[in-house]
């Protein structure tokens, strides 16, 4: 891959569709300590390789070079992102980057509390936090911890500390969560929240669970169209979520359909695991290592050329309809 010719470095990143990747989903732990029955039903478990998860300095060339290429926005995820004793660093280095103007964490919420504050300042600028029921108890069952007031904190402390809107991830599954819909709506009238509700997607290590709890968002869609919420216009760094708001409401709703037709025409966003290979969909391949090109800040142009080549091997979409979701076992690889 090295002999790329070096006219591609500094280039956009732009895929053999036409699409841009203005959007980087950087993982940067594996580890998670909750048990979420959709993600990691039996917990984290280490893997025998033991390879490290990436280093603040390897984290940092990750970013100069998307940024490079005309990326404007990196999320942090996992795993649990927060649980690295190193996050506050790696924030503070992203945010110093030019041409990053956002700087956003998914998180599960569970040090929001404690922390939030320190995140700001580092430069996060925004934050999405899994809430998967508003019922403690069921919140208990489907995370496998009893953590449903601590997060509730955590929302409340980020907006002491200044963030004006929150983003709040609800995967809503049939006979679990799912007759909750309308108290998710009540809870963001008079809360400046975009609850955004997420269709269940089979992953590899699912059996019979998809089946059982899969519900589509179309539903929901004509729901909420029906009750007067009206669907939004999408910004270049915007993920995949459609956003309705109502003019009764604070709140907006946000409905994340990946087995809808088209949802990958928008796709504007690529991946780099904790372990540093560079995933150009959340499903159906191995990735590309990159860690070789890591170690020193001489290869960000080697760096850059193997991203743009890689990027034209890049499917039109995902093979989830035909139950194919590649070799990802789980969403917590690779950070959603
Ligand atoms: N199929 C698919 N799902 C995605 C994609 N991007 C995000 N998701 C899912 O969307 C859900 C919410 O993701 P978040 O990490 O909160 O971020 P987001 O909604 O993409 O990002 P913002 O618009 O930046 O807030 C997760 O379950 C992700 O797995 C994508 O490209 N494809
Ligand atoms: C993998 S988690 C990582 C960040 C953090 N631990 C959290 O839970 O927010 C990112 C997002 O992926 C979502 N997710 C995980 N597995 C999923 C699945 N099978 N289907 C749909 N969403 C999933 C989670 O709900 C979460 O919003
Ligand atoms: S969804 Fe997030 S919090 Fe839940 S198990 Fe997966 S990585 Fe952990
Ligand atoms: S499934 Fe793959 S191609 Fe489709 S939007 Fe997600 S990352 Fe992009």
């Amino acid at each position: 891959m090295q002999s790329i010719p070096i006219k591609q470095v500094g280039q956009r990143l732009v895929d053999a569709f036409l699409r841009e990747y203005y959007y980087l989903r950087l993982s940067i732990t594996d580890v998670c300590n909750f048990r979420c029955n959709y993600c990691l039903p039996n917990g984290y478990q280490a893997q025998p390789e033991r390879q490290s998860f990436l280093t603040v300095d390897e984290i940092r060339r990750v970013g100069q070079a998307f940024a490079a290429m005309g990326t404007r926005k990196i999320r942090l995820t996992g795993g649990e992102p927060t649980l690295r004793k190193d996050f506050v660093e790696i924030v503070e280095n992203l945010t110093a980057l030019e041409g990053i103007e956002q700087l956003a964490l998914t998180t599960n919420g569970y040090r929001m509390a404690k922390d939030v504050e320190r995140w700001k300042q580092a430069g996060i600028t925004s934050i999405n936090v899994s809430v998967d029921s508003l019922d403690p108890r069921m919140f208990q069952q489907i995370t496998g911890e009893n953590k449903f007031a601590d997060v509730m904190q955590g929302i409340e402390r980020a907006f002491e500390v200044g963030y004006r809107k929150v983003k709040v991830n609800a995967v809503l599954m049939k006979d679990l969560n799912a007759t909750e819909f309308h108290q998710f709506l009540a809870w963001v009238k008079n809360r400046p929240i975009q609850m955004r509700f997420i269709e269940l997607m089979q992953t590899g290590e699912m059996d019979s669970f998809f089946q059982q709890h899969h519900l589509s968002g179309q539903r929901l869609a004509e729901q909420l169209v029906r009750e007067g919420w009206q669907l939004q216009q999408k910004s270049l760094t915007d993920g995949p979520a459609k956003v309705f708001k109502h003019p009764d409401y604070l709140g907006e709703i946000g409905l994340i359909m990946p087995y809808e037709k088209n949802f990958c025409a928008s796709c504007n966003r690529l991946r780099v695991s904790a372990k540093g290979k560079l995933h150009l969909c959340l499903f159906g391949e191995e990735g590309i290592e990159l860690r070789d090109l890591l170690q020193s800040d001489d290869s960000q142009m080697l760096l850059q050329s193997r991203l743009y080549s890689a990027l034209q091997g890049k499917r039109e979409h995902h093979y989830l309809h035909q139950g194919d979701s590649g070799i990802r076992a789980n969403l917590a690889t690779i950070g959603g």
